[in-house]
């Protein structure tokens, strides 16, 4: 499936005590027809109440705690599976409640942002992180400086720039930043642009995966940044390569997320190894039209 273009392998494991091997998810990641940013692996509930305990895994065998254009993918395939339109998953990060609306755009609940530096985390102190002391480039000219951090479950950079996003070499400074000391945990880094007090046009490089053309959870990370810096209000447009979520951070502090979910195809995998065989067009149509 994809999430605005953030390629998601979902994978049901209900039936199975099994789990994804991080090695099988490298091999996955390395082929040309099963190659992904996340896995996002549908375990039977761990807690009463909950629809399913997900596992999320990144490109590099890595377990992420939050992916906003992952989970509404799981939302897309269980409602199409069971008709249902609202469930509570589990993850590393706690629940999550979402939606699937008649228009079959989704809303993820992402929870409540953090800010204190021992919660996204940071290695050291910082009192205010709307905006930390971190550049990239030489040090009188920085070409990126002073980004907002954010816990959104997982730990986010966003870097406010002026003008075109995509003019920024983000390939060559993703690695840098994502893997840099301050970030004891690794970080997503966005480069974002303000383009009015309602929207934002920003691009991602993911923990974990590198360069993606959406990331949900980063696109909640710079909503909330953006609207705690006074750069927009509550509820924003994010534009990513991929398409375009709208992200309301409501007053109770909940990020809300909406946008589609896109199935591509099915088959069946081994969780130890990797092998997979892909369905037939047809009976994976056939399977589609009966849930
Ligand atoms: N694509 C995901 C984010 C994955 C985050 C992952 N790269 C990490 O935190 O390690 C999203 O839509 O939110």
């Amino acid at each position: 499936m994809n999430g605005c273009g953030n390629e998601i392998l979902v994978v049901d494991m209900r039936e199975t005590d099994a789990r994804i091997r991080p090695e099988a998810a490298r091999t996955l990641a390395a082929g040309p027809e099963t190659h992904f940013d996340q896995i996002m692996a549908i375990h039977r509930p761990a807690t009463p109440g909950t629809d399913a305990y997900v596992r999320i895994i990144n490109a590099d065998g890595s377990e992420a705690e939050a992916c906003g254009n992952g989970t509404r993918c799981v939302v897309q395939a269980l409602a199409a599976e069971t008709g249902r339109t609202g469930f509570t998953f589990e993850t590393r990060a706690g629940l999550l409640l979402a939606e699937e609306h008649a228009d079959g755009t989704i809303s993820v609940d992402m929870g409540k942002p953090r800010f204190s530096w021992q919660d996204i985390p940071l290695a050291e102190e910082f009192r205010d992180t709307r905006a930390i002391e971190l550049q990239i480039g030489p040090i009188e000219a920085p070409v990126l400086h002073s980004p907002s951090v954010v816990s959104m479950g997982n730990p986010h950079a966003v870097f406010w720039v002026k003008g075109d996003v995509g003019s920024y070499a983000l390939d060559r400074f993703g690695p840098i930043l994502e893997n840099h000391p301050i970030f004891p945990e690794r970080a997503n880094v966005s480069i974002a642009e303000v383009t009015s007090p309602s929207s934002l046009i920003m691009r991602t490089w993911e923990r974990g995966v590198g360069l993606t053309r959406a990331c949900g959870s980063a696109a909640c990370a710079a909503a909330v940044s953006a609207a705690r810096t006074r750069r927009t209000g509550r509820e924003v447009a994010v534009t990513q390569p991929g398409g375009t979520l709208t992200i309301l951070w409501r007053d109770d502090d909940h990020v809300v997320m909406t946008g589609p979910a896109e199935w591509e195809w099915s088959g069946r995998l081994d969780p130890e190894t990797g092998d997979y065989l892909r369905d037939a067009p047809a009976e994976s149509h056939a399977e589609r039209e009966i849930g």
